[in-house]
C-alpha cells in the first residue's frame, strides 16, 4: 500500500465566468498510495467534483500536474473509471447490455465478455434484474448497475462523485457495504466525493477535508478505526464531531459567500 498510485502536485483550478474569477482549487498537493480509499469531504462549492474531474481528465487543471501511475493525466482514460450521482446507464439497454457495453467496445470475445458480466452481476446482486431496463430500477439498483459497469473495464482507479447520494439511508448503507467489500476483494484505489461526514468515516481509510473558496486541503486525516464500522462507537463520534467542526466552518464561509452575492444582485 505505499507506492503512490495518483499524484497530484500543486494544482490550480481557475474559472472564468461573467467576468468574474473562480479560484475553484488552490494550490492541492495529494499523493494517493496504491489501494488507498480517500474520502473528499466539504460543503458544496468547495472544488471536491472539481478535484475529482481533474483526476478523470474531463476537465485539466489550470496549473500543476496530475499523474495516475507514472502518467501524467491529459484525457479520461481506461485506467480510470468514474461513477457519477446520476445513472449513467443507457435507457435503451437491458442490465446485462450496460455491463457489457465497455467490453465489446473493447473488442473482448464473446465468451470473456460472458463470464465477466456474469460475474459482475452477481457480485452485484444483479442476476435476477439482468433483463431489466434502468427504467424498471429503483435508485439503489440502477447505481449497481453504473458500479458494475465501471468494474466491468477493471481499471485500477475508481472515482465516485457522491454515488450514493439520491439514494434512501438503507439502500445508501447497502451499497457503501458493498462497495467496501467489492473494494477489500478487488484492491481499487479509490476517491469518493462526498458532503456526508458519516458516510466518509464509514468508508474512508483517509479524509480529505476541502476549504470552501478558494478550495484548499483544510485537513488530510488517516482513519484507522476497524471495519465494518459502528457509527454508534464513541471513536466513531468523537471523529464526527471533530470533522463536524471542521466542515461547519466551510460551510458558513459558503453560506457568508451566497449573503454577499445576493445583496450585491
Ligand atoms: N464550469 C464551471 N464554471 C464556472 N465555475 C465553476 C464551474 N465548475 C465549478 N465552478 C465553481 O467552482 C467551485 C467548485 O465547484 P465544485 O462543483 O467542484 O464544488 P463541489 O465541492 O463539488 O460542490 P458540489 O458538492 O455542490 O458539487 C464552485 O464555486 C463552483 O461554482
Amino acid at each position: 500500500m505505499d507506492q503512490t498510485h495518483i499524484d497530484i502536485r500543486g494544482v490550480n483550478k481557475v474559472f472564468a465566468t461573467s467576468g468574474r474569477e473562480v479560484v475553484a482549487l488552490k494550490d492541492i498537493n495529494l499523493q494517493i498510495p496504491q489501494g488507498q480509499f480517500v474520502c473528499l469531504l466539504g460543503p458544496s462549492g468547495c472544488g471536491k467534483s472539481t478535484l475529482l474531474n481533474a483526476v478523470a481528465g474531463f476537465a485539466l487543471p489550470s496549473s500543476g500536474t496530475i499523474t495516475a501511475d507514472g502518467q501524467r493525466v491529459t484525457a479520461p482514460g481506461p485506467d480510470r473509471g468514474m461513477v457519477f450521482q446520476e445513472y449513467a446507464l443507457f435507457p435503451w439497454m437491458t442490465v446485462e447490455k450496460n455491463v457489457a457495453f465497455g467490453l465489446e467496445i473493447k473488442g473482448q470475445s464473446k465468451a470473456q465478455i460472458d463470464a465477466t458480466v456474469e460475474k459482475l452481476l452477481a457480485m452485484l446482486s444483479l442476476t435476477d434484474f439482468r433483463h431489466r431496463y434502468p427504467k424498471d430500477l429503483s435508485g439503489g439498483m440502477r447505481q449497481r448497475v453504473a458500479i458494475a459497469r465501471v468494474l466491468a473495464l477493471d481499471s485500477p482507479i475508481m472515482l465516485m462523485d457522491e454515488p450514493f447520494g439520491a439514494l434512501d439511508a438503507l439502500t445508501r448503507r447497502n451499497l457503501q457495504d458493498e462497495l467496501l467489500r467489492i473494494w477489500a476483494e478487488l484492491k481499487k484505489t479509490i476517491i469518493f466525493v462526498t458532503h456526508s461526514i458519516e458516510e466518509a468515516i464509514y468508508l474512508a481509510d483517509r479524509i480529505v477535508v476541502m476549504t470552501y473558496r478558494p478550495g484548499t486541503i483544510k485537513r488530510d486525516m488517516m482513519v484507522d478505526l476497524p471495519r465494518l464500522r459502528d457509527p454508534a462507537a464513541a471513536e466513531f463520534n468523537a471523529l464526527k464531531r471533530e470533522l463536524g467542526m471542521l466542515v461547519m466552518e466551510e460551510q458558513q464561509r459558503h453560506h457568508n459567500d451566497e449573503m454577499r452575492m445576493a445583496a450585491v444582485d
